[in-house]
């Protein structure tokens, strides 16, 4: 079983975050995560913040000369950030009188709608939002999508497995389709601000942001993850916890403002007869595997991967930090108020697509790990081998 946890705060020292599970052999180096944490920083619509923060990557533990060894792999992001809030942020006791005096330090009573900041505050007992906002912050993405690295790397390297992620909307403007097959060269989505393969489509997504950048607001959209080479049965029907669409579903609405998944057509199937609806299996077709004449599944039926690509949309709603700020109260008077607003992200979604990439990269390594056990790279690879080798003898 693969298990990852993270911790720290958004203007901590640092974010940590550890993978339990993975096994030994998987070719992986600084230079691949700092890539995917780069990644994670550009993109369309961001706050100021991006630009002059850096993830400060040390790996700790469970990697070494880029192999994994087997151990927890761990790692720690420092925030640049940190000089600035030291005093706002310590983990020991600091000077009262000095902490009062700091602008940064004044009481955040306006909870913005939308954020994690009332309802954090009612449960914890904070009469204020700092205590909340920090750990609520997607800043704790980057330390997901470090781990997603790992198992994105294990999972091109066991099976051959691609995990990649396209922005099919923002606001209004909508891109459809999805590149397949796979692209050889992902770089024209990698590169494109918006991380849009279809570019007139990309160009009305950029419109979006500056429009609702002039009128101080924000906006969310649709990412869409696609993940190639994967073989059937992945997952499990047996038991609702074993459904890898449930384990997906479920990692991707823990990432910050997800608010709905969709495994392959998902809701446009709902309103679909049977006849239009799933997928007719083609004796004549595949080189391995048997396939399908269509992929409106996503790739996933009965929890289980059936050798499709796999297909899964993510909804994000629009950054609640809205710079036209919203209705709310002031919990030090119990009087009306607008939120808080500093500064913030317009849109995430573009860099919000490598982060899903992550968690559904990890999922996945799961799912992998889980059927095909091992404790190295090679002898997971042997078991995945001989699963397809039969496979391919009893079609
Ligand atoms: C990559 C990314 C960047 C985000 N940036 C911001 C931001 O700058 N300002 C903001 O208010 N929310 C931002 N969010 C969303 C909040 O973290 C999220 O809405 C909040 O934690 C409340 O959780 P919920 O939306 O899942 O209910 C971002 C989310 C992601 C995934
Ligand atoms: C720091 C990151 O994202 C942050 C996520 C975030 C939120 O509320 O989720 C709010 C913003 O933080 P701040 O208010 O300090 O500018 C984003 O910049 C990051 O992604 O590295």
């Amino acid at each position: 079983m693969l298990r990852w946890m993270t911790a720290g705060e958004s203007h901590g020292p640092a974010l940590v975050a550890v993978m339990e599970g993975m096994v030994a052999g998987v070719e992986v180096t600084t230079a691949d995560m700092t890539t995917q944490l780069e990644r994670r920083r550009l993109g369309f619509g961001r706050s100021p913040r991006m630009a002059f923060e850096v993830d400060d990557l040390e790996v700790i533990g469970g990697v070494r000369h880029g192999v994994t060894q087997g151990g927890p792999v761990a790692v720690r992001i420092g925030n640049t950030e940190w000089p600035k809030w030291q005093q706002v942020m310590a983990a020991d006791p600091v000077d009262q009188e000095e902490l009062a005096g700091l602008a940064r330090n004044a009481p955040l009573t306006r909870p913005r709608p939308g954020h994690a900041d009332l309802a954090g505050m009612q449960k914890y007992g904070f009469d204020e939002a700092r205590p909340v906002l920090e750990r609520a912050s997607a800043r704790e993405t980057a330390a997901r999508t470090v781990l997603g690295t790992v198992a994105a790397r294990f999972l091109e390297q066991v099976l051959g497995v691609r995990v990649i992620s396209h922005v099919v909307s923002i606001g209004a403007a909508v891109s459809e389709g999805h590149p397949l097959p796979l692209p050889d060269d992902l770089s024209a989505i990698d590169e494109h601000p918006v991380r849009s393969f279809d570019a007139a489509a990309g160009e009305a997504m950029m419109a979006e942001v500056e429009s609702a950048k002039q009128d101080g607001d924000t906006l969310g959209g649709v990412i869409e993850v696609l993940a190639y080479g994967l073989p059937p049965g992945l997952g499990s029907h047996v038991h609702w916890d074993r459904r890898l669409d449930a384990r997906l579903a479920g990692a991707l609405m823990g990432v910050q403002a997800m608010k709905g998944v969709e495994i392959g057509d998902g809701f446009t199937t709902a309103r679909r007869r049977g006849s239009a609806a799933h997928d007719e299996i083609d004796p004549a077709d595949g080189p391995t595997w048997v396939h399908r004449r269509s992929n409106r599944a996503g790739g996933l039926e009965g929890g289980m991967t059936n050798g499709e690509p796999l297909r899964v949309r993510v909804a994000m709603k629009p950054i609640s930090t809205v710079p036209r700020a919203l209705a709310t109260m002031d919990v030090s008077t119990g009087e009306p108020a607008v939120a808080i607003h500093q500064r913030s992200d317009i849109c995430a979604v573009p860099r919000a697509g490598v982060v899903v990439e992550s968690v559904v990269a990890l999922v996945l390594a799961d799912a992998v790990l889980e059927k095909f056990g091992g404790d190295s790279v090679s002898e997971t690879r042997r078991n995945a081998q001989g699963y397809l080798r039969d496979l391919e003898e009893r079609r």
